[in-house]
């Protein structure tokens, strides 16, 4: 636990941020895993997608001996200095009451993590109050991000220290012995930068990517629309490049899940993404560092709308299509409870000539 107690790490600068290589996962695991379940006694690729996403969870680790028993969801809680515009149903204070809830593990991740016997680790990467909240690590860059109607939400220096700090929180798990990762966050207004980054990135027109968030009037989702429009004309973001992006129109929350996005590809830990936030926060990790998307793992197909078009970009194609929501890392935990049973069918081995039953060949 002591290494999860503060940062371990320096700051990196940009150069040496962007100086960062990715190694492709290990392809000859991958198709061992795939050689391991055409033996399993059951109809070929009889288990769709998980036999994909297992093959990858293999590539990753560079084995198929998976072992995937200790599991961790490391959620980033941050204020969004843009909710004074009037762009959530909620107020900033539910970020801090429900980080504080989810210290007790009492929040909706919690009972669900509880479920999968999976370990929540909450972290306070940027909540608008100087409290020190029981059960949340402190990560705080700063209390909230500015307004980015007004300014941009955070500086460089601020970006990067969040970016380094998902990396560090990776490598802590990893020495841990958490062996794959989901991303979770809390944090009221974080729709919105998450749609701004992704219009921006994807250059596409604000109501394509924007939602009703927690719950949002139709009053208040053209406001909505209409802050990402000005901003990315504002600040020409259809032309800028990802890390000023982010500073620009994200927020700490998405940073510090870049960072784990990046920290998942650097030490070899499979992230599984949530929804919108987490998948926004994948596309900044890729662009930044190229090959990081090969590590990260699709867990449902959310309603927010930008979620199709992250999909797409990303290639991925998760399993659960539950029209979740509710963000706090739900549906990645959600996931994890499907892949432990994937696992158990893996690793039971019950192959053919148990039921003495020839093997099946592939044609
Ligand atoms: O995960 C999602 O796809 C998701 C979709 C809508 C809302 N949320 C959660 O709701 C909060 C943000 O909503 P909003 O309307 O304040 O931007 C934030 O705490 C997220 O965890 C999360
Ligand atoms: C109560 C509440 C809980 C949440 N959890 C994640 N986002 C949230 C937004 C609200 C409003």
């Amino acid at each position: 636990m002591e290494c999860l107690e503060k940062l371990t790490w320096n700051n990196y600068t940009r150069e040496e941020l962007e100086r960062i290589s990715i190694n492709s996962p290990d392809e000859k695991s991958e198709e061992m895993v795939y050689r391991n379940w055409d033996q399993i006694a059951k109809p070929i690729d009889g288990m769709g997608k998980f036999e994909t996403l297992t093959a990858q969870i293999g590539a990753i680790m560079h084995t198929d001996q998976i072992d995937i028993s200790k599991k961790a969801v490391i959620i980033m809680c941050a204020d969004n200095g843009i909710v004074e515009e009037g762009i959530s149903q909620s107020g900033q204070e539910v970020t801090l009451a429900v980080a504080k809830s989810m210290g007790k593990k009492q929040s909706s991740v919690g009972r669900m993590a509880e479920t999968a016997g999976v370990e929540t680790i909450p972290v306070d990467i940027g909540i608008a109050s100087k409290e020190k909240i029981k059960g949340v690590l402190d990560r705080k860059i700063r209390c909230g991000t500015k307004n980015f109607k007004k300014e941009p939400a955070m500086t460089e220096e601020e970006t990067i220290r969040a970016i380094t700090a998902g990396i560090d929180l990776v490598y802590c798990c990893k020495e841990k012995g958490i062996k794959i990762l989901a991303t979770g966050e809390m944090g009221i207004g974080n729709t919105t930068t998450s749609s701004a980054v992704t219009a921006a990135l994807l250059q596409c027109k604000a109501d394509e990517v924007t939602g009703r968030g927690a719950g949002l009037s139709d009053g208040g989702l053209l406001r909505k629309q209409h802050v990402i429009t000005e901003a990315i004309r504002n600040y020409d973001l259809y032309r800028a490049d990802a890390l000023t992006v982010l500073k620009t129109v994200g927020g700490f929350d998405i940073a510090g899940l870049a960072g784990v996005c990046m920290g998942g590809a650097i030490y070899h830990v499979p992230i599984v993404l949530d929804g919108v936030i987490s998948m926004a926060a994948a596309l900044v990790a890729e662009k930044i560092l190229p090959g990081t998307r090969a590590y990260l793992l699709p867990s449902h197909k959310g309603k927010e709308p930008a979620v199709s078009l992250l999909l797409k970009e990303l290639k991925m194609e998760p399993v659960i299509d539950g029209n979740l929501a509710l963000g706090e890392g739900t549906g990645a935990v959600m996931m994890f409870g499907l892949l432990d049973m994937a696992m158990n069918v893996y690793n039971s081995r019950v192959v053919f000539s148990d039921i003495q039953i020839e093997q099946y060949q592939r044609f």
